[in-house]
């Protein structure tokens, strides 16, 4: 057991593409997905101590502080006892993977912390946590649950834009039309530059995006705006949403449509960050 405080990132999941490709007996679906990670994130600290959870940062507001938070359930798998500072900086239900990241974050810290081993079955968190506790980019598919890690990306500039909407994952699922659509091609391209991978992406989908819009109309609205602005290659949605991405060719244009998105729409959390 480490008896210094370990603090471990949590950076936010975007879904550059997210196929629906089918359903499961047990209503689960299919997906094939291109995930990437920001250096933009939540952040996990434990520390030796009796279990407890304290939430901080800036979008702590409505995070369950209960045994229902995922950093929680997540040391309830792993089979440690630790005090947890969650400090949130990400939007929850925001297609980001907040909750899911964190969970990983904290199974990282605590193995950490207590030399436990990882857990095989961290999918029963969620089925986003397997990707987020690889946390590079990876190719995902099952309901979530298998991983496959890619050559490093070219890094893309991009701005996350969400309207402070919280978008329920199983609404989102249960509005789509169809759920066998075409999977991403068997062997992805290998993209040399960040302009080959954004014109690769604009011939990909989110297949969530359209049920999203319908559930919550502002998520139109978001990506309009986005591709409206200045140097944008793609704008998609992430996930289920409600957040979406636009691409852009450097980071200096991503700071100054994110500074100027802010300007326009004061209520909605806009972030300039770097995906890889
Ligand atoms: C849609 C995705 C894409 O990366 O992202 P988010 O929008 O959550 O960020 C994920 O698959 C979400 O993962 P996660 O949020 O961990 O899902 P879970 O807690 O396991 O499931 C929440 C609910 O979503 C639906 N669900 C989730 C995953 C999946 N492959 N098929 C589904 O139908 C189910 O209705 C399930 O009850
Ligand atoms: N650590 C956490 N951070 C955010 N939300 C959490 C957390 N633990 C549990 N939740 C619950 O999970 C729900 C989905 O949140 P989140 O994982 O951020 O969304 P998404 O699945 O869209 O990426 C929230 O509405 C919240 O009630």
């Amino acid at each position: 057991m480490q008896s210094r405080p370990i603090t471990e990132p949590a950076p936010a999941k975007v879904n550059l593409t997210l196929h629906v490709t089918g359903r499961r007996a047990d209503g689960y679906h299919l997906l094939d997905s291109l995930v990437v990670f920001a250096d933009i994130g939540d952040r996990v600290t434990v520390r030796p101590g009796v279990s407890h959870l304290r939430i901080t940062g800036p979008m702590s507001a409505g995070v369950p502080e209960g045994p229902e938070n995922l950093v929680l359930r997540a040391a309830a798998l792993i089979g440690a006892e630790a005090d947890i500072t969650l400090d949130k900086h990400l939007p929850a239900a925001a297609g980001i993977g907040g909750g899911s990241s964190d969970a990983a974050a904290c199974l990282r810290a605590l193995a950490r912390l207590t030399g436990a081993r990882l857990p095989d079955d961290v999918a029963s968190l969620g089925a986003d946590v397997p990707v987020c506790l690889l946390a590079r980019a990876a190719r995902m598919r099952g309901i979530g649950e298998e991983v496959t890690p890619l050559a490093r990306l070219p890094v893309l500039h991009a701005v996350l834009v969400n309207p402070r909407i919280a978008v329920s994952t199983p609404a989102i699922f249960k509005r789509l039309v169809r759920r066998d659509n075409p999977p991403m091609p068997a062997r992805l391209p290998g993209w040399h530059t960040a302009e080959n991978l954004i014109h690769w992406l604009a011939t990909q989908r989110n297949d969530l995006e359209e049920p999203a819009i319908a559930e919550a109309p502002v998520i139109a609205n978001v990506l309009q705006e986005l591709l409206a602005t200045a140097g944008c290659a793609i704008a998609r949605m992430s996930g289920s949403g409600a957040t979406c991405f636009g691409l852009y060719p450097d980071a200096q244009a991503a700071q100054q449509t994110a500074d100027a998105l802010r300007r326009d729409h004061p209520d909605w959390w806009v972030m300039p960050t770097r995906l890889s």
